[in-house]
């Protein structure tokens, strides 16, 4: 905030995230985490106002608690009603959480009459904070009003002076200024100076409504240089809730300690990408739908999909080796078509000589015949191809990157494995929060090149120890699958095999053969 300095003084110490303080007796790690509070309306169809903010900080990773100034009933088809806070009430929501949390950002949507704003200001300075982000929430996109003219002068008169930046639309730039004409990129220009000198630090003036605009532009002005953010306008019906995201995400970003132009242009691009990745879904029958705040709602991956990982998907576990594809003349494609048609019950690419871009393309093929037939399909090594092309999940080895940090990125529902060879390794596994092990090589194998071998007593020893599932590899063919399933550990669920599968003229009856072989040896068990 002006008056407060604002995030001119955020601490030079600030980047750091954690911090170490020495106690009298143990040494104490504090997290320190970085906290919004958006003081807004609630949206009961959720697509804007709290509901949205809240939304967007968890995506953000920044704490966010909330004060509600208004109650509407909204849905997809615009505004039915509104019922005011009163605003004795939400000054006690503001004194509750102001006296408590250090906010790094305080962030203002729908604030409805001068009465509220007035509780607002007078907390502001009871308990100051950082920086403010105000959203001057007037009209709905669907036409409803959430705050009328009568807030006007309180805004321009008190709030807008405080204000590090504010984020009005073209309408509510008109309305703040008296109800000129704002219809072009020029005039948005021309309405963001006249707004700066009202006093926020910044102003960025938002183009969504700007009509026959092919772009999606919004200007920003920093008091003396302009910057025009720009993006291809995506056809949507699911745009209700754009502002509050945008104005929400600015304030996560600066309370982890942006810039105010770096934390606008996250914030714009965060929109764009929420937009786009949730353009074609269904919420609700109105106009206005809301979009995907998590960017998780991807159509390809609402098809089919197991909510668990299972262990006997590790029976016939086939693993693709570039080299032999290229020997054989085989695309990775077919050959994984091959083996899943033979019987195959979880696929692992594994292709270490293949070029990037090509492999990727690949390998979205294989996650799309895997997953129609309900097969498991996994990456060797190459976290970012997995998350690319949304595989089931990775397999590492020991010296790949670390389990924990392969789960941090890939969360908490894909498939983790990682080659063992000790039951140190393989406690440290599960430890870690991998899903299964596999371990090797059990016979000596052409395809890895000085890999010691552990035999079959060591594939037990590991077995013995391991709280995972363990899928066993190295040598392992059609001739040696019954020895290798018959050494007595009920935690080993199946053989892992590459030669013998794809070194091979034709996949498919290898794949059967083994599959045929492995159930016999079950059967006998
Ligand atoms: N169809 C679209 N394609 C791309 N970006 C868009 C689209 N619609 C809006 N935006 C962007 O979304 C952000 C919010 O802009 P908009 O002008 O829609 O705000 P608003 O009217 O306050 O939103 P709300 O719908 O929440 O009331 C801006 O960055 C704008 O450029
Ligand atoms: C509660 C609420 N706040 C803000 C907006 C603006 O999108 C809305 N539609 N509803
Ligand atoms: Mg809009």
């Amino acid at each position: 905030m002006n008056s407060l300095g604002g995030i001119r003084s955020w601490p030079a110490s600030w980047r750091s995230a954690t911090k170490t303080t020495a106690s009298m007796t143990t040494p104490e790690t504090v997290t320190k985490v970085a906290q919004v509070l958006t003081v807004a309306g609630s949206d009961s169809g959720a697509g804007a106002g709290i509901q949205a903010d809240l939304k967007v900080c968890a995506a953000r990773g920044v704490y966010c608690a909330s004060v509600i100034t208004a109650v509407t009933a909204q849905n997809t088809r615009g505004v039915q009603s509104v019922h005011l806070l009163p605003p004795q009430f939400v000054s006690e929501q503001l004194k509750s959480v102001l006296s408590d949390f250090e906010f790094d950002v305080v962030k203002t949507g729908m604030l409805p009459s001068p009465e509220i704003v007035e509780v607002l200001l007078q907390n502001l300075s009871d308990f100051p904070v950082r920086a403010l982000v105000v959203d001057p929430v007037m009209v709905s996109t669907s036409g409803h009003v959430l705050a009328g003219s009568s807030i006007l002068s309180i805004f321009k008169e008190r709030l807008l002076p405080i204000a590090d930046i504010i984020t009005p639309n073209v309408k509510e730039a008109s309305a703040l200024l008296g109800g000129v004409r704002i219809e072009t990129v020029a005039e948005m220009r021309s309405a963001a100076k006249s707004l700066h000198e009202m006093g926020p630090r910044f102003v960025l003036v938002k183009g969504g409504d700007l009509p026959g605009s092919s772009d999606s532009v919004d200007v920003y002005f920093d008091g003396k240089v302009f910057h025009e953010l720009r993006s291809p306008r995506i056809t949507t019906r699911n745009t209700h809730g754009t502002g509050c995201t945008l104005a929400s995400c600015i304030a996560a970003e600066l309370a982890k300690g942006s810039s105010m132009l770096s934390a606008v242009k996250v914030a714009k691009r965060f929109v764009d990408n929420a937009l786009s990745y949730s353009k074609d879904i269904v919420i609700g029958s109105g106009m206005q739908g809301p979009f995907d705040h998590f960017l998780g709602l991807k159509k390809d991956t609402q098809t089919y999909r197991r909510s668990t990982f299972n262990p006997d998907d590790l029976f016939l576990y086939a693993v693709t080796d570039s080299r032999m594809n290229i020997k054989w003349n085989r695309s990775i494609v077919d050959a994984v078509k091959a083996a899943v048609e033979g019987g195959a019950t979880i696929i692992q690419l594994r292709e270490k000589e293949a070029e990037t871009r090509e492999f990727l393309e690949e390998a979205k093929s294989c996650v799309e015949i895997c997953r129609s037939r309900g097969v498991c399909l996994l990456i060797n090594d190459r976290i970012d191809i997995a998350l690319a092309c949304d595989a089931d999940g990775v397999h590492v080895g020991q010296s790949d990157m670390p389990v924990d940090l392969v789960r941090s990125l890939l969360g908490p529902d894909k498939i983790i494995g990682v080659s063992c060879k000790t039951p140190e390794q393989a406690h440290q596994a599960w430890k870690d929060g991998a899903d299964y092990i596999g371990s090797g090589g059990v016979f000596p194998t052409n395809t890895k090149a000085n890999n010691r071998t552990i035999g079959l007593d060591g594939l037990r020893e590991v077995c013995k120890a391991s709280e995972l599932p363990v899928v066993a590899i190295g040598g392992i063919g059609i001739s040696n699958a019954e020895s290798v399933m018959r050494i007595d550990a009920p935690n080993l669920k199946g053989v892992a095999v590459v030669s013998a599968l794809f070194d091979q003229e034709c996949v498919l009856t290898q794949t059967r053969k083994l599959h045929k072989t492995l159930k016999e040896s079950k059967r006998d068990h």
